[in-house]
């Protein structure tokens, strides 16, 4: 009997998307789309178990080997560094990481410059790369209020339609990278389960041909 294939999802807004392709492929299992509190799912006629998952820890399941395969924002990877392969760009979860600040900020090397982020890895590295000082701020969500309050003088963000910095009177600056989400494997396993894998991965390339 082949063994089951582990699959970490993330919870949230990428979460039913991804699944959503999953399912199109023939990975469906439908207990899932039942709203409960479960977390794990299993499918015995296809083999697949899924997890779900907090965004920022599916690649952590990943890499340790937890799960074989999982869906994972790009600006996870960046930010954690992830040792695990990256098979697929999905083409959802579609957004960038971007500067942004009050409306007429200038970004100058005059003085440290105060970053307030979730992702201080990536601005770390954004702003090194511009050989400019900073000084990062972290936090954990509704980044934008930290320049209203003087906390910051930009954030380090993710931007989709730009619906959130304008509502509180800020502006994109600069962009740092395009974001979309992505299959990842865990490296072992995908040897392991290589033609497997790699049958999953040709089936959700044909599922996006189709849809386009
Ligand atoms: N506004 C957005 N538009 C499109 N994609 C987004 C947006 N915000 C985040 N994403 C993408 O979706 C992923 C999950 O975001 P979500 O907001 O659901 O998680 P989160 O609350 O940030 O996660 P955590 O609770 O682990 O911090 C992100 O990693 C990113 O790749
Ligand atoms: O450009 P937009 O379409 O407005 O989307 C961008 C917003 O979406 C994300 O926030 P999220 O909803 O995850 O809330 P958070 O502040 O808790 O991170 C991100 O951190 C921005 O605040």
């Amino acid at each position: 009997m082949a063994e089951y294939l582990n699959i970490a999802l993330p919870k949230g807004r990428l979460g039913e998307k991804a699944y959503d392709i999953l399912e199109g492929i023939g990975f469906g299992c439908p207990s899932i789309r039942e709203q409960n509190r479960k977390l794990i799912f299993e499918n015995e006629e296809n083999h697949v178990r899924y997890f779900w998952v907090k965004p920022s820890d599916v690649a952590v399941y990943v890499e340790r080997g937890a799960a074989d395969v999982g869906i994972v924002g790009k600006d996870i990877l960046l930010e954690q560094g992830s040792d695990v392969y990256e098979l697929l760009d999905l083409g959802i979860g579609k957004c960038r990481m971007a500067v942004a600040g009050i409306k007429g900020t200038r970004l100058t090397t005059d003085k440290t410059l105060r970053v307030a982020t979730k992702f201080p890895n990536i601005a770390r590295e954004y702003f090194r790369r511009q050989s400019m000082e900073i000084e990062i701020i972290k936090l954990h969500g509704s980044i934008e209020i930290a320049p209203i309050l003087h906390m910051s003088d930009v954030i380090v963000d993710i931007v989709e339609t730009g619906t959130t910095l304008k509502e509180n009177n800020l502006e994109p600056l600069e962009d740092i990278v395009p974001i979309s989400a992505r299959l990842i494997a865990n490296k072992a396993s995908y040897q392991f389960n290589y033609e497997r894998v790699r049958k999953m991965c040709e089936k959700i390339e044909e599922l996006r041909e189709k849809a386009k």
